[in-house]
């Protein structure tokens, strides 16, 4: 494939505010140094790292776990000015600047790559892909493939990281504020969503994708059936015509295979089993954008995780002309 119509643009976001621990900011280069525009060849254009957004409102103060539990409300603002999603304003400014970036790249009929960084900042690719099927008239699906949910709220997230309430945000649930700014995108409808390998779900959060009925292809359904359901979701999404945009935390593979990640879980996929599920994405012939998220390089310094994560992708990349270029 050229350059030119549907081909992929990388960028990068090296931003890690979303996650309890810091080190996914150095993900993007972690990527590019195992590989990752070798395996994509002259099918895509790299835009290198966004600028961090300026100026960028300031950190907070004070970690939150050094702030004493009894100290009250006002005392608590002033020393945590972060509130219960932490470091949001820093995040806000990072997913409007990927909003614009993966928005203008989709307005130009190409497709973006978001190399993160933290799993907040798709907060920003999706909302471009949201905002543009829709703009296009077609439904977007997403496919959210994580250990974790995803879905909590400031409410109900046990750790205030941002990361954690992603997903929720981009369905609409409140909490965030005026995060994305005006025109706020189109919430991603629970009935077009799917969550492939979950297997860590707070209590808050299991409660509220029930309730929105979400489809959750956690691990224990993946044993039972394989994935049958996910076969079913793309069939689907190619009968109404619709959009994929597929989000990819490498926390979703096993942590035995994927060590440099912040949130690792025990019992994910198999690397075969991820390369099987990508290469239903591709054979859809719907996916016009995707996130890679979470790699810590800094927790593997055998830089497997890394090149792992760029021998899954490379193929789906290859994609073949979209089934439907309108
Ligand atoms: N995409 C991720 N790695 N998310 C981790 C979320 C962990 C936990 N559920 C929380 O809300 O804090």
């Amino acid at each position: 494939m050229t350059m030119g119509g549907q081909g992929w643009v990388v960028f990068g976001a090296a931003a890690d505010w979303g996650a309890g621990r810091r080190g996914a900011a150095e993900g993007p280069a972690a990527l590019r140094a195992a590989g990752l525009l070798e395996a994509l060849g002259t099918a895509a254009e790299d835009r290198g790292d966004l600028p961090a957004p300026t100026p960028l409102p300031p950190a907070a103060l004070v970690p939150a776990a050094l702030v004493p539990a009894a100290l009250a409300p006002s005392a608590l603002a002033r020393l945590r000015p972060e509130g219960p999603a932490h470091h949001l304003p820093r995040i806000a400014a990072w997913v409007r600047a990927i909003r614009a970036e993966a928005a203008a790249i989709l307005a130009s009929g190409r497709r973006p790559l978001l190399l993160g960084g933290d799993h907040s900042l798709p907060m920003g690719s999706v909302a471009a892909s949201a905002t543009a099927a829709a703009a296009a008239g077609r439904p977007l699906y997403l496919l959210w493939m994580d250990a974790h949910g995803d879905f909590n709220t400031p409410a109900t997230s046990p750790s205030g990281n941002v990361h954690g309430m992603a997903l929720a945000a981009l369905c609409g649930e409140p909490g965030l504020g005026d995060l994305w700014g005006a025109p706020a995108p189109p919430p991603v409808a629970p009935s077009r969503l799917a969550l492939l390998g979950v297997r860590d779900l707070d209590p808050g959060e299991a409660r509220l994708l029930r309730a929105r009925g979400a489809a959750v292809l956690g691990m224990d359904r993946l044993r039972a059936e394989g994935l049958a359901p996910l076969r079913r979701f793309l069939e689907e999404a190619v009968a109404a015509g619709g959009w994929l945009h597929v989000s990819l935390d490498v926390d979703v593979l096993d942590p035995t295979l994927m060590p440099g990640t912040g949130t690792p879980v025990p019992g994910g996929l198999s690397l075969e089993a991820l390369a099987a599920a990508l290469a239903l994405v591709r054979g859809s012939g719907l996916l016009r954008a995707l996130d890679l998220v979470e790699l810590n390089p800094g927790l593997d310094p055998s830089g497997a995780s890394a090149r792992r994560a760029v021998a899954l992708v490379a193929p789906l990349l290859a994609t073949p002309a979209l089934r439907d270029a309108a």
